[in-house]
């Protein structure tokens, strides 16, 4: 970093132990904001923005603002702006663009500023094209080590790779274009230990599922949460995305997997990555970054993945979840608690004691930037391979990005999932949103591997439960919530 240093009195001994956000806080800060008189130890600190990823539903406000203070944008480079949230995706969706609607405006707006401002932009018609938090990693925009920002909660996705990830207000987002840097709060940490190996068909959606079932929907506010264990070392980055990206519904800014040897593969050739002559150097410096050993966190928490079922969310808050082979839950003792739970039934039309599995669904949708990814369309077409589609139900296969839907036509994919009666769609956020084309009509029944469950967020008076790609893809082909492990194997 070519930022000043830290007031040395304020920095940590540089033999003390130190997490890996820590080291990534450190690294970034480029002044302490001193407390005020009688306040505690201040924790803000201005920091230094590496990389910002822009979409089309939270930066026109920015582009607003930097017209009307007449400020410029410091390093275009260090921007990418791509639409998402609204973007149709039906197949003829180039054709059939209407700027005259909300959807089509916010596009061409975000289209019209990026070029006033001379910013990086992937736009629709481009190869690369798809959610911010599935086309940044996949192009080697965000890597170990750096600090990223987006105006977007899931922002929290990209600290798979061991960057400071975070996301930001919209008025936040027009500091970091004039300026590359952002006061931020040092975050309370919390380790989380996965224990054990997971059994076929779990995946680490359910265990983010199970954790924050465990401990609730508000277990992380506000921390900086890292996963740790041998488990998550065996993860592909798309399951350590998965996990990052699923922490902010425990309430977290920031969810971190340390960076290893599977990092630095997945990094090796990326467009945006360092070039082949400075890879070593980096790869080199993104070792030394994970948790020291004995580096202290605020909390630990800790979940064992022997004999952790799929997971499947019966109510209006991730917190929601139970194995697949269970029931819903009976209300607890508490009396708000109580009434939430009873809110939360009528509104998903569900009773206690009612077996999981007896769930009927209406519509499935695989894609989100939760499981978007090429792995998770490989795990849905595993089950759907041979198999149809229910009657009644529509299922919706959205690429997390259009280099995914690539990849994915390339292994006979699409080919698998059109055949057994899947629609096939163009990237972007889709129904994990009710923002675009795609959503549910009122009642209707969703099983979803995207990670909100709230009421209304994949269409008004829809219903959603939360999934893997492998459980929702059995849940099209039965019509009803399936414990995947108990499919019946197609014959050959
Ligand atoms: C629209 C956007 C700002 C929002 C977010 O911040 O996360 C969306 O991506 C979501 O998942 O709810
Ligand atoms: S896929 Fe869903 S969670 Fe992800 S950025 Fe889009 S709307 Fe937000």
């Amino acid at each position: 970093m070519n930022s000043p240093k830290p007031d040395a009195a304020a920095a940590p001994a540089a033999t003390a132990p130190r997490t890996l956000y820590r080291k990534l806080w450190d690294s970034h800060v480029i002044a302490e904001v001193p407390s005020g008189e009688g306040e505690a130890e201040s924790r803000a600190a201005l920091i230094h923005v590496d990389r910002h990823l822009l979409h089309e539903c939270s930066t026109h406000q920015s582009f607003e603002a930097l017209r009307v203070n007449e400020r410029k944008v410091h390093r275009r480079e260090t921007h990418l702006a791509v639409p998402d949230h609204a973007v149709s995706t039906s197949l003829d969706r180039l054709e059939t663009i209407d700027t005259g609607n909300a959807a089509g405006a916010q596009v061409e707006r975000l289209a019209s500023n990026v070029a006033e401002f001379d910013i990086p932009y992937v736009p629709l018609d481009d190869a690369r094209q798809g959610i911010v938090h599935v086309m940044g990693p996949e192009l080697g925009f965000t890597l170990p080590g750096t600090t990223l920002a987006c105006g977007d909660s899931h922002t929290s996705t990209h600290g798979a790779f061991g960057a400071l990830a975070f996301g930001i207000g919209a008025s936040d987002c027009e500091t970091v274009l004039a300026t590359n840097a952002i006061v931020q709060q040092r975050a309370d940490t919390v380790k989380v230990e996965l224990s054990g190996a997971m059994g076929p068909f779990v995946t680490a959606k359910d265990v983010a599922l199970a954790l924050i079932g465990k401990y609730g929907a508000g277990f992380a506010t506000g921390c900086a949460v890292e996963f740790t264990g041998e488990a998550v070392r065996a993860m592909s980055m798309a399951a350590r995305m998965t996990l990052c990206n699923m922490a902010i519904e425990a309430g977290a800014r920031i969810g971190l997997v340390a960076p290893d040897e599977t990092t630095i593969e997945y990094l090796r050739g990326l467009p945006l990555a360092p070039s082949p002559a400075l890879f070593a150097q980096a790869a080199d410096y993104w070792r030394t970054l994970p948790s020291d050993p004995g580096a202290l966190y605020d909390r630990t928490v800790s979940l064992d993945l022997d004999g952790l079922a799929p997971q499947v969310t019966w109510g209006t808050n991730p917190q929601d979840a139970a194995p697949v082979d269970g029931t819903v839950p009976a209300a607890p003792v508490e009396a708000e608690a109580a009434r939430q739970h009873a809110k939360a039934l009528a509104y998903m039309g569900l009773e206690t004691g009612m077996a999981i599995e007896q769930i009927g669904v209406d519509v499935v949708f695989i894609g989100s930037c939760t499981n978007g990814r090429i792995e998770d369309l490989r795990a849905a077409a595993d089950v759907a391979r041979g198999r149809r589609v229910a009657q009644g139900v529509r299922a919706l296969v959205v690429p997390g990005s259009m280099a995914v839907r690539q990849q994915a036509e390339a292994e006979g994919l699409d080919a698998v999932f059109t055949e057994a009666g899947f629609e096939w769609r163009m990237a972007g956020c889709s129904m994990c949103v009710a923002m675009n084309d795609d959503r549910l009509g009122e009642g209707q029944r969703s099983a979803s591997t995207s990670n909100r469950n709230f009421e209304g967020r994949q269409g008004r008076g829809g219903r959603t439960h939360l999934m893997s790609p492998a459980m929702a893809a059995a849940a099209a082909v039965t019509g009803h919530v399936t414990d995947v492990r108990k499919l019946e194997e197609v014959p050959a």
